[in-house]
């Protein structure tokens, strides 16, 4: 993708483009948008994550409370974004058998019920063995530490789909 193509772009477009990067919080692109021109996509990344980290706790644990449980209602009912929806299936999280859908069920609403944001985790970077440990063992860390450890799988969620959108054809999402 050509960084200039993107710099040229409206706010309306870029939007449109760039504002599931970080999911259901298109407002961290909108205010993105206003530092252009980027130097490249790490630059554009660079931004997000210097918005992420400006924010208040509240606001960190509001992106937080925006993702979907894994394997939860959501994936169920067929309600996911697509990206999620991707995201979730490349992990396995589409193919648990019963008794992991009901022990994923509990482990989320105790974490949630612990922290009062869901549990995130990059589905790409980890398959279920590996989701169900980490979900088993972060659910004992401290709220600020899980908090900014969820936060970095936001952004590992982030640049996954920033590089996704640059593989595809920018033209084609216009
Ligand atoms: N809860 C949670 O981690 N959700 C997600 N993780 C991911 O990679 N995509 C999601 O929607």
């Amino acid at each position: 993708m050509d960084i200039n193509v993107v710099n040229s772009l409206t706010y309306e477009d870029f939007v449109k483009i760039f504002g599931s990067v970080v999911e259901k919080c298109p407002l961290i692109s909108a205010a993105v948008w206003s530092r252009r021109p980027f130097k490249d996509l790490a630059d554009i990344e660079t931004h997000i994550t210097e918005f992420i980290h400006s924010l208040p706790d509240s606001g960190k644990e509001g992106i937080l409370r925006c993702h979907p449980d894994l394997a939860g209602r959501d994936l169920q009912s067929g309600t996911l974004t697509r990206e999620s929806q991707e995201e979730q299936s490349q992990a396995g999280m589409d193919t648990l058998d019963s008794a992991e859908i009901r022990r994923m069920y509990r482990l989320n609403a105790q974490y949630k019920e612990r922290f009062g944001f869901p549990f995130v985790i990059c589905a790409r970077l980890n398959k279920k063995a590996e989701i169900l440990q980490q979900l088993s063992e972060r659910i004992m860390n401290d709220r600020a530490a899980e908090r900014e450890g969820a936060i970095e799988e936001v952004k590992k969620i982030c640049s996954l789909r920033l590089r996704n959108i640059v593989l595809s054809d920018i033209q084609t999402k216009l």
